[in-house]
């Protein structure tokens, strides 16, 4: 089953601001999916449309099977959602909060299991939220969204005031609902956390789906390579320029460089130097970011795909 899918969805505020243009999007059950696009782009928009919180002004869009306008009350329930800019009830503790969550989704979970697995002490549970910091209010939230073992979660900035510790569990909890068949639908401008836990990510720019793909897929498409260096024993009469997926090869001070248009390629080239008795003492890979894939997207009119330039190569991968 799809998901998520929306065709030829458009939203035109009053104004003649149109957020959303014509949109087509497809999420596969199961599949972490990233949205992405710059500020204005039209990511919350389409986001409130899914939860109909907004209406459409033409096209339609469906949510794990239904018409999210038909059946917004059924789709509430299993649907888990984690809003940017969320609101709390100051007054009331973390736990009356998951109390709340449990309740309003007819679920049974049990509230201190949840507080482990969002990584929120039990004492602080107890406290008002209003006394909460942002990164403990924002565990909460993501809370709230995992109760009721939801179908599909939306996550809009999910690791907006994390700790270091608070992200990596945020990551963690991703992958653990994703594996237990939850689709995942992950907004942010955190194109590292992106990368990290996404299946597939969808680039918005203007209303518009510029680019769909796995974040490698991608950086193919862009033509935003990867380089393998290699210290070798001996570099000067290596020649890897045959190896699928390689560009160039160059060596310089006992450094073998290695430019791949594919990420698969550098392990080509490591196991043909191997095979071929060649000594790696070191091996060193940058590959392009994300970061740089979104900048190819959404700046300038897009890839130039015609003519594949690399872009700027940052972001160490080993
Ligand atoms: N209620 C509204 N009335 C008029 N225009 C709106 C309204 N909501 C959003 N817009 C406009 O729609 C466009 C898309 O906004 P949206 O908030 O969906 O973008 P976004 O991709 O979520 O941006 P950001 O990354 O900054 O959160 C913007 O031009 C915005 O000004």
């Amino acid at each position: 089953m799809t998901a998520i899918e929306t065709d030829g969805l458009t939203k035109r505020f009053d104004g003649g601001v149109v957020a959303v243009d014509d949109l087509d999007l497809r999420v596969e059950e199961g599949e972490v999916f990233g949205f992405l696009g710059p500020n204005g782009a039209g990511k919350s928009t389409t986001i409130d449309v899914l939860l109909d919180y907004v209406r459409p002004t033409e096209g339609t869009a469906t949510v794990l099977g239904m018409d999210v306008r038909d059946e917004s009350e059924t789709l509430r329930k299993r649907v888990g959602v984690l809003p940017e800019g969320f609101g709390l009830y100051d007054r009331l503790t973390g736990r009356r909060h998951l109390e709340f969550a449990t309740e309003w989704k007819d679920a049974d979970d049990d509230p201190d299991a949840v507080l482990d697995r969002i990584g929120l002490d039990r004492d602080d549970a107890v406290r008002s939220v209003g006394d909460y910091s942002k990164g403990m209010a924002q565990r909460l939230a993501l809370g709230m969204a995992l109760v009721g073992d939801p179908d599909l979660l939306v996550l809009d900035e999910p690791s907006a005031g994390l700790d270091p510790n608070g992200i990596r569990r945020m990551r963690e909890l991703v992958r653990e609902e994703a594996a237990s068949g939850t689709t995942v639908f992950f907004s942010s401008h955190v194109l590292g956390q992106v990368e990290a836990v996404c299946d597939r990510v969808g680039i918005l720019d203007d209303g518009e789906l510029v680019a769909v793909d796995t974040v490698e897929g991608l950086r193919r498409t862009v033509g935003a390579g990867s380089e393998l260096r290699l210290r070798v024993t001996d570099p000067v009469e290596l020649d890897v320029t045959d190896v699928a997926g390689v560009e160039s090869a160059a060596s310089a001070d006992g450094i073998l460089r290695v430019e791949c248009s594919d990420s698969r390629a550098k392990a080509r080239v490591v196991t043909r130097l191997a095979n071929t008795g060649v000594e790696i003492l070191d091996v060193d890979s940058e590959a392009a970011s994300l970061e740089d894939v979104f900048a190819a997207y959404t700046t300038d009119g897009g890839p130039d795909t015609e003519d594949e330039q690399p872009v700027t190569v940052k972001g160490v991968s080993a």
